[in-house]
């Protein structure tokens, strides 16, 4: 199994270390890495890390600026990295961290490696062990921020 790691120069946290370093606890995996510029050169980069490297999954990090120019880019990108998956008929698993999401650099450094982290999780039980995401199945899990947990009558 050969997982990717793909992400940016953008980013103002190299998510990108917390995810290999996250895949490393949970399996025995080749990793391969490949920055790019910025999330809009991620669709690429994922697809080539699938067909020319052979990647089985594929985990996609990003951080969208707070301007609209930046949401509207990552509305672009997001629709990228969908038609990657479509045309490789493999996983992208999205990672976006908007810069607005938290109220200061501190947060949004916590909110980074902690999205990354446990997205770096799914995506190892997306391919190794599917069942666990099955048993967490309509749970209100949240990547990043608490989860918001199942809703009840
Ligand atoms: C407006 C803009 N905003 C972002 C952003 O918020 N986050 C990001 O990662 N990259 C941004 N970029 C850069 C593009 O994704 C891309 O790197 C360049 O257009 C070169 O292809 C651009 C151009």
């Amino acid at each position: 199994m050969k997982i990717g790691v793909a992400d940016t120069t953008f980013a103002r946290v190299n998510m990108g270390a917390f995810v290999v370093d996250e895949l490393r606890k949970h399996a025995s995996v080749a990793i391969e890495r490949y920055t790019v510029p910025g999330f809009k050169d991620l669709p690429v980069a994922c697809k080539k890390l699938i067909e020319e490297r052979g990647c089985d999954i594929v985990v996609a990090l990003g951080m969208p600026g707070g301007k609209d120019k930046d949401k509207m880019c990552a509305h672009e990108a997001s629709q990228g990295l969908m038609l990657a998956q479509l045309m490789t008929n493999r996983h992208i698993i999205e990672v976006f961290v908007h810069e607005d999401e938290a109220e200061n650099d501190r947060e949004l450094a916590w909110l980074a490696e902690r999205r990354a982290r446990e997205h770096a999780e799914n995506a190892v039980n997306l391919i190794l062990r599917p069942q666990v995401l099955t048993r967490q199945a309509g749970t209100g899990q949240r990547q990043g921020f608490e989860d918001a947990g199942p809703a009840r009558q």
